[in-house]
């Protein structure tokens, strides 16, 4: 049985109750965005020509609301609301949230699309998950260590795997084939695939792939959650100075990054 929740973030985060109650959270915003999906939704375009759907604001609306009621003094940072002028307030404790990663992928009918809800402690995310409804698939952080299940069933532990003489890497599907390659021969990489959205995060967090580098920008709330499922797995996300990637930076942008596993 889950723990009752405290409101209390630190207490809840200790007892399991915390860990438990937003991987039950991501997968309902999973279940209310499902519908939307390859079923010709209206897609809106943001003040950076990024897409939006009803999907990203409804499953937005539902993590946002049921967050606030049971930890009313965590503040949160959410994609959709900074898209529509939110400023973001960083605490000892926040929240940062893409309720719809990928969804470009999404648009086009694709399954590469995910929930994610990160618990920040300061700069570095201490607790998260990432669900990708069409896949069924929800990764997570469990006391300390990391946690995967399929369609609500039981959990798994999971763990990165030891790095073969040539890795596998992860890229996003905007990286040139030509940078592809560079980057293959850069980190000594056998394979490469284009995967959309913080799926690469924890199909590395898995064991199975090595490395995902990322040249271009990101927001923080497209990398957070990963990166609590991939630390907890036994990986790292570095910045371009090959230190622990941090959170609370201005725009809340991220610079370059590499995420790996053992
Ligand atoms: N110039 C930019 N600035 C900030 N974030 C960017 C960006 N270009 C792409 N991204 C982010 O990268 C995410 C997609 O990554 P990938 O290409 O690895 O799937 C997008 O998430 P959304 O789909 O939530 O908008 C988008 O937010
Ligand atoms: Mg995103």
């Amino acid at each position: 049985m889950t723990p009752i929740v405290s409101g209390d973030p630190a207490a809840d985060l200790d007892s399991g109750a915390l860990e438990a109650t937003i991987a039950d959270l991501a997968e309902e915003a999973g279940r209310v965005i499902l519908p939307f999906w390859r079923n010709g939704v209206a897609v809106e375009r943001k003040a950076d020509d990024s897409p939006v759907t009803l999907a990203d604001q409804r499953a937005e609306a539902l993590i946002l609301e049921r967050l606030a009621a049971l930890w009313p003094s965590v503040p949160a940072v959410a994609e959709e609301a900074m898209a529509a002028g939110g400023e973001g307030r960083v605490a000892a404790w926040w929240w940062l949230i893409d309720p719809l990663d990928g969804t470009r992928g999404f648009v086009e009918g694709k399954t590469a699309f995910t929930v994610n809800i990160a618990l920040m402690r300061g700069d570095a995310p201490a607790a998260g998950v990432v669900s990708a409804p069409a896949i069924g698939r929800t990764w997570a952080t469990r006391g300390g260590g990391a946690v995967a299940r399929d369609d609500g069933g039981a959990w798994r532990t999971i763990a990165v795997r030891a790095r073969p003489t040539r890795g596998s890497m992860l890229l996003s599907h905007s990286v040139k084939p030509e940078a592809a390659a560079r980057l293959a021969a850069e980190h000594d990489c056998a394979a490469w695939e284009g995967t959309d959205s913080s799926l690469k995060f924890c199909l590395i967090a898995e064991g199975l792939h090595d490395l995902y580098p990322r040249e271009g920008p990101t927001s923080e709330w497209d990398t957070a959650a990963g990166q609590a499922v991939l630390e907890a797995a036994g990986g790292q996300v570095l910045d371009k100075e090959k230190a622990r990637l941090r959170y609370g930076k201005p725009g809340f942008l991220n610079g370059p990054f590499l995420a790996k596993g053992a």
